[in-house]
């Protein structure tokens, strides 16, 4: 079968996050209208921290999976914007720090978030699935997988104005992951289409691709499941 062309392939790739994307879950709907009480959103702040420390190991695999140079500067920076460059720089403190720091603006203290035995097992189970997928796919169906972020900037927009609007109990310095992540987010899912539409040549590769992104999705959905499921 013929490969798709870049304008076909990308539109079949946007298709699935139109579709699937975690933003239409029932709970980021119940957090956008202020439905969630303070136990429900700091349960989900403990579990998303499992899936945010969990992401520059994720990148790792990715990164010993790209043959260039150029390929591995752009993950080595992703690797660095999570777990920061220590060097006092401004955001040199990287992304699982501000995760940390929302937690601590809802209630919650470092031990807490960095206790595994406090995540819920389908939290874990999905985190798992994610990275056990980078590890043993071919690197292409990880980086696709990552597109998710294409879709990741509005639905921060979205989360930033909820909590500031229906969670002002939450220091509003809490939220600076999130506006990073705006910016970051859009960045790491153009450079990732960039490099998934150069690679995927064959119609096989680009139907792989096309999965990832869906299995990808199922990984979110099924975290915010295991997350609005149970009692606190
Ligand atoms: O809060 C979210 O809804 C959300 C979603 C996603 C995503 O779409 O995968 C990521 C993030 N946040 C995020 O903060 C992040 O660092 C990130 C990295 C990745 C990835 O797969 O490489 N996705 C995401």
């Amino acid at each position: 079968m013929a490969a798709w062309s870049p304008a076909e392939f990308t539109d079949r790739l946007r298709a699935v996050t139109a579709a699937r994307y975690h933003d239409r879950h029932p709970f980021n709907l119940r957090m956008h209208r202020g439905e969630l009480t303070p136990a429900e959103l700091r349960r989900w702040i403990a579990a998303r921290f499992h899936y945010q420390r969990h992401i520059p190991v994720k990148d790792a695999l990715i990164l010993a999976g790209l043959d260039r140079p150029e390929q591995r500067r752009l993950w080595l920076r992703r690797i660095r914007d999570h777990d920061g460059t220590g060097d006092g720089g401004p955001g040199s403190e990287g992304g699982i720090e501000r995760w940390l720091r929302l937690g601590e603006a809802a209630g919650l203290s470092r031990e807490e978030l960095w206790d595994t035995s406090r995540v819920p097992p389908g939290v874990r189970f999905a985190v798992e699935g994610y990275v056990t997928f980078c590890r043993l796919r071919p690197t292409l169906d990880a980086v696709a997988a990552s597109l998710t972020e294409l879709s990741a900037p509005d639905l921060m927009r979205t989360r930033i104005a909820a909590f500031e609007r229906h969670y002002p109990w939450i220091d509003p310095a809490g939220l600076a992951y999130f506006r990073t992540r705006v910016t970051q987010g859009a960045r790491d899912g153009e450079e990732a289409l960039a490099l998934v539409l150069a690679s995927a040549r064959t119609r096989e590769q680009q139907e792989r691709a096309v999965a990832a992104l869906t299995f990808k999705c199922e990984v979110l959905w099924a975290l915010l499941d295991a997350v609005g499921g149970g009692t606190s």
